[in-house]
C-alpha cells in the first residue's frame, strides 16, 4: 500500500493545550506522524511518496473562503499584536450572543474554533495545507485507478474542522476535503468511516444534508465525551440527507466485542450503500492505553478489523487522524494497514 506524507505536518508544534485548568504539552505532536512513517518502513508496507499541490480551490469546495482566508492569516494578525507565543482562543459567540464576525484576531479565533486545545503557530496554515494536499493527492490516486487502496498519512488531523470551524486540534477537514474532490471528479458516491474514538462533528456537519456521502461514525458517547455537543445516536442526516449519517455512541470502557458488533453493523451500511470510495478516518485512540481516551482495543484488534475493511472490497483511502499513545501508534496504525493487506 502507498503512502502519502509531508515533512510540513512537522511545522505544527503545538507548545501548550489546555487541560484540566492547566497549559500542558500537546497531545497533537510532530512524534506522532514520525512514529508512523518509521513504522510503515520498517514493515515495507510500500513506497512513501510527497504530495502533489492542488491548490486552494478543493479546499474551498468545502470550507467557507473567509475561514481559509482567516487560518492562512491568523497567526500573522496574532503576531502583529506583539504576541510570540501560541494563539489559543479564549471567548466564543455562545447562545445570547451575535454571530458577527469581530475585527480583533482574539475575537476572530473565537468566532472560527470551538475550543481552547487547538494553538495556531507560525507553522500551522502551512502544515494544515499541506495535510490537506496529502489527502487529496490520495484521492486523485484512488480516482485514476492508479492505486486501490492508499494510506494517506496526514497530520494535523481533521474530522472535527466543519466549513468555518476549527478546533479538536484539526483546522482543515483532510477526509471531507478528499471525498468533496472525488465526488467533484464523478464519483456518484462516496462513504466516510470514522473510527476515531471522537466524533467527527466536522465531518458530520459537512455532508449532514447530503446523500451522495454517508457518514458512520463509532465514538465515545457525547454525554460523556468530547466533542460533546454532537454525535448523538438519533443524528441521522437532514433533508435530502436524512438517513445517510448513522452515529454509534459507545460508553467508556467499550472494548473490542461491543466495538466490533457496531462495526459489523457500519460495514454491512457501507456494503448496501455501495458507494465508489470508501474513506477511513483512521484514529487509532480507541486503543486501550490511549492518555486521553476510554475506549479498550487491544493492537492485534486494529488488525482484525483492517481485515473487515479489506472484505468490503472497496477502493479504500485511509486518512489520518487521533491517536495519542505515541509509543505504540506506529503499531496500531501500520496494524489497520497490513490486516487490510493481508485480506485483500
Ligand atoms: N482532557 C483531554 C482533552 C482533549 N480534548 C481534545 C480532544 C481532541 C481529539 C482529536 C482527535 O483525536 O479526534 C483527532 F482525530 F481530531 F485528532
Ligand atoms: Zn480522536
Amino acid at each position: 500500500m502507498l503512502t502519502v506524507y509531508s515533512e510540513d505536518h512537522a511545522l505544527q508544534d503545538g507548545k501548550a493545550e489546555l487541560i484540566d485548568g492547566q497549559l500542558l504539552p500537546c497531545f497533537e505532536m510532530p512524534r506522532r506522524a514520525f512514529l508512523i512513517r518509521d513504522r510503515v518502513r520498517e514493515v515495507g508496507l510500500g513506497e512513501i511518496v510527497p504530495p502533489e499541490d492542488f491548490g486552494r480551490a478543493p479546499i474551498e469546495r468545502v470550507h467557507d473562503p473567509d475561514f481559509v482566508a482567516f487560518l492562512a492569516g491568523a497567526w500573522d494578525e496574532w503576531a502583529a499584536t506583539g504576541r510570540t507565543c501560541d494563539a489559543l482562543p479564549w471567548t466564543w459567540p455562545m447562545r445570547t450572543l451575535r454571530q458577527i464576525r469581530p475585527r480583533r484576531i482574539d475575537g476572530l479565533m473565537g468566532y472560527y474554533s470551538f475550543d481552547a486545545g487547538t494553538p495556531i503557530t507560525a507553522g500551522t496554515w502551512r502544515a494544515a495545507y499541506a495535510s490537506a494536499q496529502t489527502a487529496l493527492t490520495g484521492a486523485r490516486l484512488i480516482a485514476t485507478g492508479e492505486q486501490r487502496a492508499v494510506f494517506a498519512l496526514c497530520r494535523p488531523p481533521g474530522h472535527h474542522a466543519a466549513a468555518d470551524l476549527y478546533g479538536g486540534y484539526c483546522f482543515l477537514n483532510n477526509a471531507a476535503i478528499a471525498a468533496q474532490f472525488l465526488i467533484d471528479g464523478g464519483a456518484e458516491r462516496v462513504a466516510i468511516l470514522d473510527v476515531d474514538y471522537h466524533h467527527g462533528n466536522g465531518t458530520q456537519a459537512i455532508f449532514y444534508d447530503r446523500p451522495d456521502v454517508l457518514f458512520l461514525s463509532l465514538h465515545g458517547d457525547p454525554a460523556q465525551e468530547f466533542p460533546y455537543y454532537l454525535g448523538w445516536g438519533d443524528e441521522r442526516g437532514a433533508g435530502a440527507g436524512e438517513g445517510f449519517n448513522v452515529n454509534y455512541p459507545l460508553p467508556w470502557g467499550t472494548g473490542f466485542p461491543a466495538w466490533g458488533e457496531a462495526f459489523e453493523d457500519a460495514c454491512r451500511k457501507v456494503a448496501a450503500y455501495a458507494p465508489d470510495v470508501l474513506l477511513v478516518s483512521l484514529g487509532v485512540d480507541t486503543y486501550k492505553d490511549d492518555p486521553i481516551s476510554k475506549f479498550r482495543l487491544e493492537s492485534e484488534d486494529f488488525a482484525t478489523y483492517g481485515a473487515r475493511i479489506a472484505r468490503l472490497g472497496l477502493p479504500t483511502l485511509f486518512v489520518m487522524e487521533g491517536g495519542y499513545a505515541v509509543e505504540q501508534i506506529g503499531i496500531n496504525v501500520v496494524n489497520v494497514l497490513t490486516g487490510f493487506e493481508e485480506a485483500r
